[in-house]
C-alpha cells in the first residue's frame, strides 16, 4: 500500500508559511481529523506558555535507563544425600535409608515486553538459582531448589563472557587420570585399576561418629561419575550466543541445576551392608553473560542536538522527554508509544503484527543528538545509534532554523552510514575465517573430483550483513521531518530541502547515504512546528503509511 501521506505539493502548508498566501491564513485544522491521537495539539501563539510540548521541568519523566549489562548466573548447587540406617523398635541396626539429595534450580531467560531496560539487572552482578535441599532419613529425597527467570527486555542480545561447569572439568580431569592409570596398569608393576580408592573429602559425607581411623582403613566403592541432570540436555548449547528480538511464551533454559548427592543406599554392597558413606550435591554452572539491549522501536528519530526531536516525541505520544534549549538535553533513549484510534475503536493500521493482530500502535525512539564524527565516539550518538539500526522506519529531524537543511541531513546520513561501515569492520574482527575444506578421501575420489573445494568465509559485507533479516540502514524506509518550520525566515530552507528531496526522488542526484542498494520508494520532507503541534497528524499518517507498505 502506498504512503498516505498528500502528495508533497500539499506539504507547505499556510498554517505554516502564511506570508506565501494571499488570503488571510486559516487557523490550524488537524489533517485527519477523524483520528484521535494521544497527542495534544496545542494552538497556541508565540510568546509559548508552559504546556505539554513546551514543559517546565517538573513535567520531565525520569529516565533510568541502562542498555548494557554484565551479570553472572549460577544454577542451584544439588543438595547432599543422606546418611541414614532405619531404626525401629527391636531393629537397632537397621538397613540403610538415607534420601537424595534434591537438584538444584534452573536459570532461564525470557524476552517479555513490558521491560523495557537492563538498568535492573545492571544493578545485580550475580543472580543465583536456589540450592536443592539434603536427602533426609527414610528415603527422603530433598526438595528441587527454587528456578530463577532472567526477564530482559524485547531485542536484548545475549553473549557468553565464560564459563564454569564442574561437571565437564571433572570429566576432563577424569578422562586424563583414566587415560594415565591406564598406561601404568600396562606395565610390569602394574597394581591393577581395581580399589581401594581414598577419601575424597569434596566428593563424600561421612556418618558423624566416623573416626579418622575408619577413613583410614576404609575401602569406598570407586567415586561415581560427575552427573548431570536430564535437563542439561535441554539447555542452550554453550557459547551462549542469543538475539532475543521476539517476545518469548516459555523462558529458555540457561542453565540446569545440579543433581543432589546420593544417599548411603546407593553404596550397599555385601562387603559392605552398612555404608557409613553418602555423596555431595554437584557443584553448579556458573554463566557471566554480556547484555546488550538494541532496543526495537518501530521508528527512530535521528537528529543533530537540539533540533526538537523530543519536542517531536512529545507531540505525538504520551512521552515525557526531557526538552531544552541546550545541546545535549537528552542522555538516554526515550520510548514513545503513540496510540492509533479511528474513533470507533479500531486501529487505521493495516499492518498485522507479529502475533496476528492489527497494529493499534506503534513506538519511537528519540535518542541522544547526533554530532560531526560520532561514529568515532564523539558527542553521545555512537552508543545509542544501535538503537536506531533496529528501527523500521527512520524519521531524520532537522531544524529549519539553523543552517542549512540539506547539509544537516547529509551529515546525518554520513554518521549513520559510517556506524553501519564501522559496526560490520567490528563484526568481522570478531568472526575468525571458516574455511571449510573438504579433501580428497581416495586416490579414486581425487581422479574422478579433481577439485578439492575450500571455501573461506569472510563474515560480513554491507551487502552481505551478519543478521540478514536486519536489512542494511540505507535500505529502511524514511523521511524527512523538517521541524521548527514556525520560526521567521524558514521557508528558503525548507524550498531548498525539498527541492533537493525530490532530485534524490527522479535519481538526478546520489542518495544522501552514499549506497547503491537503497530503499526505492518516493522520499517526503514534511514541515512541522511541533511545539505548537501543527502537522504532527500529518506525521503520525505517513509513518503509518510506511509501516503498511
Ligand atoms: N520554535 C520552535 N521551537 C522548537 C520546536 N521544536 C522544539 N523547539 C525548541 O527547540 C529546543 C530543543 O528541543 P528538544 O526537543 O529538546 O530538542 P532535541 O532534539 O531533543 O535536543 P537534544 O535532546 O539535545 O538532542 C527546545 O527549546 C524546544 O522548545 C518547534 O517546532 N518550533
Ligand atoms: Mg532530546
Amino acid at each position: 500500500m502506498p504512503p498516505r501521506c498528500p502528495t508533497p505539493q500539499g506539504t507547505l502548508t499556510p498554517f505554516l508559511y502564511p506570508f506565501l498566501f494571499s488570503q488571510p491564513a486559516k487557523p490550524f485544522r488537524p489533517l485527519l481529523s477523524s483520528l484521535r491521537h494521544q497527542s495534544t495539539a496545542t494552538q497556541i501563539e508565540q510568546p509559548l506558555p508552559e504546556s505539554h510540548l513546551n514543559p517546565p521541568p517538573s513535567d520531565y519523566g525520569r529516565t533510568i535507563f541502562s542498555d548494557r549489562a554484565t551479570v553472572t548466573l549460577v544454577a542451584g548447587g544439588g543438595g547432599h544425600g543422606c546418611i541414614s540406617f532405619l531404626r525401629e523398635k527391636y531393629i537397632s541396626a537397621g538397613p540403610a535409608n538415607g534420601g537424595d539429595g534434591g537438584s538444584g534450580g534452573n536459570v532461564y531467560i525470557q524476552a517479555v515486553r513490558g521491560e523495557t531496560s537492563l538498568h535492573k539487572l545492571a544493578r545485580r552482578n550475580i543472580l543465583k538459582a536456589g540450592r536443592g535441599k539434603n536427602g533426609k532419613g527414610k528415603t527422603k529425597g530433598g526438595e528441587r531448589g527454587d528456578d530463577i527467570v532472567v526477564q530482559v527486555p524485547v531485542g536484548t542480545v545475549v553473549r557468553e563472557i565464560s564459563r564454569v561447569d564442574p561437571v565437564a572439568d571433572e570429566e576432563a580431569r577424569m578422562k586424563v587420570e583414566g587415560r594415565k592409570e591406564h598406561e601404568e596398569s600396562k606395565g610390569p608393576w602394574s597394581m591393577g585399576t581395581k580399589g581401594p580408592w581414598k577419601w575424597d573429602r569434596e566428593k563424600w559425607l561421612l556418618y558423624p561418629a566416623v573416626t579418622p581411623e575408619d577413613i583410614a582403613t576404609a575401602e569406598f566403592p570407586k567415586l561415581p561419575r560427575g552427573r548431570r541432570s536430564p535437563l542439561a540436555m535441554a539447555q542452550v548449547k554453550g557459547p551462549v550466543a542469543l538475539d532475543l528480538s521476539r517476545p518469548m511464551d516459555q523462558p529458555l533454559l540457561l542453565a540446569a541445576g545440579a543433581v543432589g548427592g546420593l544417599g548411603n543406599p546407593h553404596f550397599v554392597t555385601k562387603e559392605v551392608p552398612r555404608p557409613k558413606f553418602a555423596t555431595k550435591g554437584e557443584e553448579a554452572v556458573r554463566i557471566t553473560l554480556e547484555l546488550e539491549l538494541k532496543l526495537l522501536a518501530d521508528v527512530g528519530l535521528v537528529g543533530l542536538p537540539n533540533a526538537g526531536k523530543s519536542t517531536l516525541l512529545r507531540a505525538m505520544s504520551n512521552s515525557r522527554a526531557r526538552v531544552g534549549n541546550w545541546e545535549f538535553t537528552t542522555l538516554q533513549p526515550n520510548i514513545g508509544t503513540v496510540v492509533l484510534d479511528d474513533h470507533t475503536g479500531r486501529p487505521f493500521a493495516e499492518t498485522l503484527l507479529e502475533t496476528g493482530e492489527r497494529r493499534t500502535n506503534f513506538t519511537i525512539a528519540d535518542i541522544p543528538g547526533l554530532v560531526e564524527d560520532a561514529h568515532l565516539d564523539r558527542g553521545l550518538g555512537i552508543s545509542f545509534l544501535r538503537h536506531v539500526e533496529r528501527a523500521r522506519v527512520l524519521a531524520f529531524v532537522v531544524d529549519l532554523g539553523k543552517g542549512d537543511a540539506v547539509t544537516a541531513l547529509k551529515g546525518l546520513w554520513k554518521e549513520v552510514g559510517m556506524y553501519e561501515r564501522m559496526k560490520i569492520e567490528e563484526e568481522k574482527e570478531l568472526i575468525e575465517p571458516v574455511v571449510n575444506w573438504s579433501p580428497f578421501t581416495s586416490v579414486e575420489d581425487a581422479i574422478a573430483n579433481r577439485q578439492e573445494t575450500i571455501v573461506i568465509n569472510s563474515g560480513p559485507t554491507i551487502e552481505n550483513p551478519l543478521a540478514p533479516e536486519l536489512p542494511s540502514i540505507a535500505d529502511k524506509p524514511w523521511f524527512v521531518v523538517a521541524t521548527k518550520a514556525d520560526l521567521p525566515g524558514t521557508q528558503d530552507n525548507y524550498q531548498n530541502l525539498k527541492e533537493y528531496i525530490e532530485r534524490v526522488n527522479a535519481g538526478e542526484e546520489p542518495h544522501p547515504s552514499g549506497q547503491k542498494m537503497v530503499w526505492g520508494k518516493k522520499v517526503q520532507a514534511i514541515p512541522i512546528s511541533a511545539i505548537n503541534g501543527h502537522g504532527v497528524e500529518k506525521i503520525t499518517d505517513w509513518i503509518v503509511g510506511l509501516l503498511d507498505a
